[in-house]
């Protein structure tokens, strides 16, 4: 099975270090979402494993050998880069035949890649003519073309539609059920706890975090209980006597935080407080990466009351 395996990988642009002694490596068998603030290094990185950049140090190689070293590399690595890559006098279907011809991929696989991406409808037509979805299911097409065991997507749900952001989910995760390598950048957090199993953070192109996702939310962010009632002295007061602060919402629910479902709901019943819900709250991974990322934006609106 193929890893990809980055190693004290450093890239600088003038004076500016895009990417710093990064070093990981993204695993077969499960989708790794790798995250990070805008001109973190996902894309830099993603461009120096594929050798469209030449590191100024360090190293990154697929399956133990540079991306260059690949004979017929879409064999082996399908990558979304950039969903405007065709070129826009093109059919879609032209554009994937020549991708298969100078890979020795057979013609059959440009039919089964344009079913599967959903554009074989407008194959036919020229790129310059296609939505952004369409361009962004043709780059995907493309990744897929020569069935690789490494597939690398930069900002996949970028363009697409919510039929296309569940049928992308269900792609990603077959993929890697398949037991491929799957290496997926998105800014969408709910998205990326969709289908992501590990994560690679970077921050000011280094590594802040490469962990199972579970891990990453649960060492951030700690799981709170969620009551509504219509008494609420009785509820606060019954859970002071018993050491919970109770933290009212606009909502007008509450949350105990440090607190287990079973220990609160106890408590209300043995006191005769009223409960219209009580239920645990899981961190998000939106909220363990804010709480890890706070402070490594390099661009940042000023912040707005919510
Ligand atoms: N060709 C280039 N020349 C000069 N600087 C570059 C070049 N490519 C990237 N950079 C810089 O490198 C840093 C990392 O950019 P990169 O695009 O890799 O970040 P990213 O994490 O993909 O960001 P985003 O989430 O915004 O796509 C940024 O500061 C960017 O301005």
């Amino acid at each position: 099975m193929t890893s990809i395996d980055v190693q004290n990988l450093t890239k600088e642009y003038g004076t500016r270090r895009a990417v710093d002694d990064l070093t990981f490596s993204v695993r077969p068998g499960r989708v790794t979402g790798f995250l990070g603030p805008n001109g973190a290094g996902k894309s830099t990185t993603m461009r120096l494993v594929l050798g469209l950049d030449r590191p100024t140090s360090g190293t990154a190689v697929i399956g133990g050998r540079p991306y260059a070293g690949l004979r017929e590399p879409l064999r082996h690595v399908g990558a979304l880069l950039d969903a405007n890559a065709a070129h826009g006098s093109r059919t879609g279907r032209d554009h994937l035949r020549t991708l298969a011809t100078s890979n020795r991929i057979p013609g059959r696989r440009v039919d089964e890649v344009l079913e599967e991406t959903g554009i074989a409808a407008v194959a036919r037509r020229r790129v310059r003519t296609y939505s952004l979805g369409m361009r962004q299911r043709l780059g995907i097409a493309a990744a897929l073309l020569g069935d690789p065991e490494v597939v690398m997507l930069d900002e996949p749900s970028n363009g697409l539609d919510p039929e296309g952001i569940v049928w992308i989910r269900a792609l990603l995760r077959r993929l890697a059920a398949e037991g491929r390598t799957v290496l997926v950048s998105s800014h969408l957090m709910n998205e990326t706890a969709s289908f992501a199993d590990h994560l690679v953070v970077l921050g000011r192109g280094r590594l802040l975090a490469d962990t199972p996702m579970r891990e990453f939310i649960d060492t951030r962010v700690c799981p709170r209980v969620r009551i509504r009632t219509t008494d609420a002295t009785a509820l606060t007061g019954v859970l002071a006597r018993h050491g919970h602060e109770a933290v009212r919402h606009e909502a007008g629910h509450w949350t105990v935080d440090h607190a287990r479902v079973d220990d609160i709901g106890r408590l209300a019943s043995a006191a005769g407080v009223p409960l219209l819900e009580l239920a645990t709250e899981e961190g998000t991974l939106e909220q363990a990466y804010f709480d890890l990322t706070g402070g490594e934006a390099e661009f940042t609106a000023p912040s707005q009351e919510v």
